[in-house]
């Protein structure tokens, strides 16, 4: 693509340099600037028309955030026959954008991932993004948190001057900022870090900050179901960090680039990036009812839909399979897939979730104990009364059935499955 001198110099003028601070809208410029220079770019190539000229790309909302961008726009001479179709064309594209995927879209959210894929690449723009991002403190893993006006719990969002003052009052010389890690950008452009301080005394940074450092297990499900995510991200990549110090291959330090998106080995040229493995969840059910397993380890009452790690080289479809077999010996006839989520229990989890069915002639279970403590078939009923249960059962309550917590995906999926089977009940 050729793009003209002066366009180069705007292009230039928005792109992020020494001093100037590169942000979710100088990328965008910077997108907007180049296609507009690509589009006069292909537009020369179709036609050589002298009455032509691009004004810009177009903008129109259809819903909520989302912006979707036209192709720029044509300027015709008023008389020209193609006159009335230009001015209708912006309500082709309407019309057309509702019905197909627009060829550009340039919506906020665009923005905001763009500009962090930029900060993992750009060390110095990560760093000044830093200065103005807002930071998420965790003390050896454990978020810190801020009990809110009205009783509940968020993740505490410092700047980066607050965190300043705060290692300052302790008595550290602001290097540990270097540490911190990009975990995304916040829907008000703002870019956002975590920091572990667990050199730091818990009980004087708490005070220093006015919050609690909270274990994430507690923490995770204190949180509202938007918040709860980003504290188990943050503390994955900085576990990751925490146990990636060295290169597997040199035993030499590896180091990290300034987002912390990735670590690097000099001496062995290896790039190491976070992991998470695999995990297969399946609510499995026989059309009528719905299979739940419970573990020795788990609290008690409950019980939750059948989970395995995938092994190297398996698809979703084997693992699931696999672990069905493996842990009640049935065989699963069909699957389709629900949704996916990070887990951060005990370390990063990629849980995939689905649907799987058995069929109702072969139902008969043979639960591997070593696995399970027991495994069994649950009425849509049991399951609907199990869901309005509030508090886990006590020491000395009578039994009853407790589900995963709200922000699990084996919760999600049980009740997709109790919405399913009141569907089919109702069509019935
Ligand atoms: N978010 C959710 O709704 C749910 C999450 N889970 C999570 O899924 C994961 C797997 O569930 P289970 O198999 O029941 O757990 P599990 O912890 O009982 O693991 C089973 C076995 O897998 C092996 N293993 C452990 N880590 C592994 C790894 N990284 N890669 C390969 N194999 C590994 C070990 O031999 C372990 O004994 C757990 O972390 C659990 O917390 C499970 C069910 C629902």
């Amino acid at each position: 693509m050729k793009i003209r001198a002066e366009e180069e110099e705007a292009v230039a003028s928005e792109a992020p340099r020494e001093g100037k601070r590169l942000t979710p809208d100088s990328v965008q410029k910077v997108a907007d600037l180049r296609f507009v220079s690509s589009v006069k770019g292909q537009k020369s190539k179709v036609s050589s028309s002298p009455r032509s000229s691009v004004t810009g790309p177009h903008c129109r909302t259809l819903s909520g955030n989302q912006v979707w961008r036209s192709p720029a726009v044509t300027c015709m001479q008023v008389g020209d026959p193609a006159h009335l179709r230009a001015m209708l064309r912006p309500l082709r594209l309407l019309l057309s954008g509702l019905q197909t995927q627009p060829s550009r879209c340039c919506s906020s959210f665009v923005s905001r991932m763009r500009y962090v894929n930029r900060l993992k690449e750009d060390d110095e723009a990560c760093a000044a993004a830093l200065k103005d991002g807002s930071i998420f403190l965790f003390h050896r893993l454990s978020p810190l948190l801020r009990c809110t006006d009205v009783g509940t719990f968020s993740p505490a969002a410092l700047t980066c001057s607050d965190v300043q003052s705060v290692l300052q009052r302790l008595g550290s010389d602001g290097s540990p900022l270097k540490e911190a890690v990009l975990i995304g950008c916040s829907e008000q452009n703002q870019a956002q870090f975590c920091l572990d301080v667990g050199e730091l005394d818990q009980a004087a940074v708490e005070e220093a900050s006015q919050g609690s450092f909270i274990d994430l297990r507690k923490a995770f499900f204190l949180l509202p179901a938007a918040e709860a995510p980003l504290v188990s991200k943050g503390q994955a990549l900085l576990r990751w960090h925490q146990s990636t110090r060295f290169c597997g291959a040199s035993g030499q330090p590896a180091q990290r680039n300034r987002a912390g998106s990735q670590r690097f080995c000099s001496s062995s040229s290896t790039v190491y990036y976070p992991k998470m493995s695999a995990v297969a969840v399946a609510l499995v059910s026989d059309g009528k009812r719905c299979l739940l397993g419970r573990q020795p380890s788990f609290p008690r009452g409950l019980y939750s839909a059948l989970a395995g790690f995938c092994d190297m080289g398996e698809t979703l479809e084997e693992a699931l399979c696999r672990e069905v077999a493996e842990e009640v010996g049935l065989e699963i006839q069909s699957i389709s897939y629900s949704s996916s989520q990070h887990w951060p229990f005990p370390h990063s989890s990629f849980m995939l979730g689905c649907h799987a069915l058995v069929s109702p002639a072969h139902t008969q279970l043979c639960v591997d104990r070593s696995e399970l403590e027991d495994a069994r078939w649950f009425t849509v009923d049991e399951i609907t009364r199990a869901l309005q249960v509030k508090a886990p059962p006590r020491r000395g309550d009578p039994p009853i059935l407790w589900l995963p917590p709200k922000h699990a995906l084996a919760n999600r999926l049980i009740r997709e499955w109790v919405e399913q089977q009141r569907k089919s009940e109702g069509g019935a």
